[in-house]
């Protein structure tokens, strides 16, 4: 499972927390614009957009989690078992693989509003990458400073929606998320008052009653009703460190902490693996991950983005603790 966020002060960030029980030889991977994309059945991109992210490089091709670009787009994919359903090939269609899906949109376009109408004409198409990364079943949040979107390939074939919160989890698919959060409209940042009976005599004996029935358990519903709570109430001020720091309390709203959630045998948990959050105005993406609570950054413009290399940065992972005597 995983959250997707999307979150302005007054510059705009874009991030997630990528929870697995294993890594997957994640890093900080720096396309510059003349790297040529080559796509299975479209024509390649010699040069594109800059894009800085999480990915795995496989054959030279950099297989991103998620990504920014050097105009502020940015673009995510979150696990979708069971409802993500890729399509044979479609004539006349853009046909795209779910792995080339970040690229390809990170690539080309500028803002949300390029994306929606580019949208139309995609088909994602399932062609897996290779035997070892075999398909997998995902959707996008895809975003910038002004607005989301959420990308589902279903049954019933590409569905793009609106997203006002900003944040995008797991199952069940979007429509449903979003008819969830009516469940939770009575919860309030304020004071609870007495509605249940004026027959009866109540005390507010702690701060934070208004939010009693906000989940708190580590389920793909129960984080996006959480997440988005915890967003749509943020307050921050607009400094990089205000706004990084509100920034990865939201993401740590919904994180998961080792033995929580088991998977498969007995000893295998599923953990907040990192949580990343990149300033799309600079360029500059952020992580953190299980065990290492500092804040690394990696600034795209520090690389050559006029080459045609990828330049990868291996994640930063143990503890960096600032000892004060
Ligand atoms: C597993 C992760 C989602 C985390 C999650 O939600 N875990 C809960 C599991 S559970 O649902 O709760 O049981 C997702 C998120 C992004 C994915 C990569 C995207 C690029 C590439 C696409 C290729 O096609 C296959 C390999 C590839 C490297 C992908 C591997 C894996 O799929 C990644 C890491």
């Amino acid at each position: 499972m995983c959250t997707g966020l999307s979150h302005t002060t007054k510059d705009h960030y874009f991030g997630r927390n990528l929870d697995l029980e294993y890594p997957y030889n994640e890093k900080v991977a720096i396309t510059p614009r003349n790297f040529p994309f080559e796509f299975r059945r479209l024509p390649s991109l010699p040069t594109h957009h800059a894009i800085i992210g999480m990915a795995t490089t496989a054959d030279g091709f950099p297989l991103y989690y998620d990504g920014t670009n050097d105009a502020g787009l940015s673009m995510a994919g979150l696990n979708f078992p069971g409802n993500a359903d890729y399509k044979p090939e479609a004539p006349g269609k853009a046909n795209v693989a779910p792995f080339e899906f970040i690229p390809w949109v990170l690539g080309q376009f500028d803002t949300v509003d390029q994306v929606e109408t580019a949208l139309t004409e995609v088909n994602l198409v399932d062609i897996a990458f290779s035997a070892e990364f075999p398909q997998s079943p995902l959707h996008w949040i895809i975003s910038d400073r002004h607005g989301s979107l959420t990308v589902e390939s279903v049954a019933a074939g590409l569905r793009v929606y609106d997203n006002p919160y900003g944040v995008l989890t797991n199952n069940p698919t979007f429509d449903i998320q979003s008819f969830g959060l009516n469940d939770y409209m009575h919860l309030s940042t304020t004071p609870s008052e007495n509605r249940f009976s004026e027959r009866l005599e109540f005390d507010t004996y702690s701060r934070g009653m208004g939010a009693i029935g906000l989940p708190g358990d580590l389920s793909s519903s129960s984080r996006f009703a959480k997440a988005v709570f915890t967003k749509m109430n943020s307050v921050s001020g607009t400094s990089e460190s205000e706004s990084l720091s509100q920034f990865f309390h939201i993401l740590g709203s919904v994180a998961q902490q080792r033995g929580c959630v088991q998977v498969g045998g007995d000893d295998s948990y599923e953990i907040t693996i990192y949580s990343s959050c990149c300033n799309t105005d600079t360029g500059v993406y952020y992580y953190t991950t299980y065990e290492n609570s500092q804040i690394t950054g990696v600034d795209m413009h520090s690389a050559d983005l006029d080459s045609d290399t990828i330049v990868d940065y291996p994640l930063v992972t143990g503890q960096q603790i600032a000892m004060q005597n």
